[in-house]
């Protein structure tokens, strides 16, 4: 028997939570978002994020730039929501537009309102193990792992992709939770053989289908980060359906790991407008 988490159920409680300690709050905790150009993927996402914010009970505050916005004017935007106090929180929806730098934009984020968990100090308290703002998504996998009593200490992980958004702060996540973590990516020789030792498998490449039965141990947890929009709809990196029997317990996608992303985001909104900030 293979269980499929249920993301959106673990999100739905985790949002009923933090809506619960905002309306305990005046003022209300406020995340701005800043979106930069017309994708319409990102202009989807933002839309959710903002509907969240306002089912929290917490200010919506968004910013949305055309494509043609240049350096100059984005960070006159950070710097603006940077000095507003009723901005707590500050999200630079990625990817930007090609002509744009993104890690010299979001370090013109403060670490106090680094919601996204993505600029450089908060990157290094990471690291460091110190206080701070962590990464939405990877956040959301420790919480989902939480969630289904997936014991984190003594097993061993393997996180697929090395991004600073997901693999890269996934990895320093599981460490923390005492897990044995290997990294692996697109230059692993012999993915399968790596990814068969894990107990917990993260697969966040980016590579649509690239995890099948070969790849995954009986009983292992796999948590599936990716998102393809495909003719047969969402789909993730786990070619799901080949882990039935195999996995003890898969993420799906749609419905798995995304909307913990938006829960967790919420969740940092509410610490950066209630804590001593970084
Ligand atoms: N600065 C920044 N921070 C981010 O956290 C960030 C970003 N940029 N850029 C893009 C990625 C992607 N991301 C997702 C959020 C929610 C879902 C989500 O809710 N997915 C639903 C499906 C939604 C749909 O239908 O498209 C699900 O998986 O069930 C997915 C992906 C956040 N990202």
């Amino acid at each position: 028997m293979t269980v499929t988490i249920d993301g959106k159920a673990v999100a739905q409680r985790v949002r009923a939570q933090v809506a619960a300690e905002v309306a305990a709050l005046d003022p209300k905790p406020g995340l701005a978002t800043v979106l930069v150009g017309d994708d319409p993927a990102s202009a989807v996402y933002v839309a959710s994020k903002r509907r969240a914010v306002r089912e929290a009970g917490m200010s919506d505050h968004h910013r949305s730039l055309p494509a043609t916005a240049t350096q100059a004017e984005v960070a006159a935007v950070l710097e603006e929501l940077a000095a507003d106090p009723a901005v707590h929180g500050i999200l630079l929806q990625l990817p930007l537009p090609a002509h744009l730098d993104p890690d010299a934009l979001i370090d013109r984020i403060p670490a106090a309102k680094d919601v996204d968990g993505l600029t450089t100090r908060s990157a290094g308290l990471l690291a460091r193990g110190e206080p701070g703002l962590r990464p939405c998504t990877p956040s959301g996998v420790i919480e989902l792992l939480e969630s289904q009593g997936v014991k984190t200490r003594g097993s061993r992980a393997v996180v697929v992709g090395r991004s600073a958004l997901v693999g890269h702060p996934m990895a320093e996540l599981l460490l923390q939770h005492d897990a044995t973590v290997t990294v692996a990516h697109k230059h692993t020789a012999d993915l399968a053989a790596v990814t068969r030792e894990a107990d917990i498998l993260v697969v966040a490449a980016g590579v649509h289908g690239l995890i099948g039965a070969e790849h995954v141990k009986p009983g292992a947890t796999v948590i599936d980060v990716g998102i393809h929009r495909t003719a047969d709809g969402l789909q993730g990196d786990v070619r799901r359906a080949e882990l039935d029997g195999v996995a003890a317990r898969v993420t799906p996608v749609p419905g798995g790991v995304g909307p913990m992303t938006i829960a967790m985001l919420m969740v940092n909104t509410l610490r950066a407008a209630t804590m001593d900030g970084p």
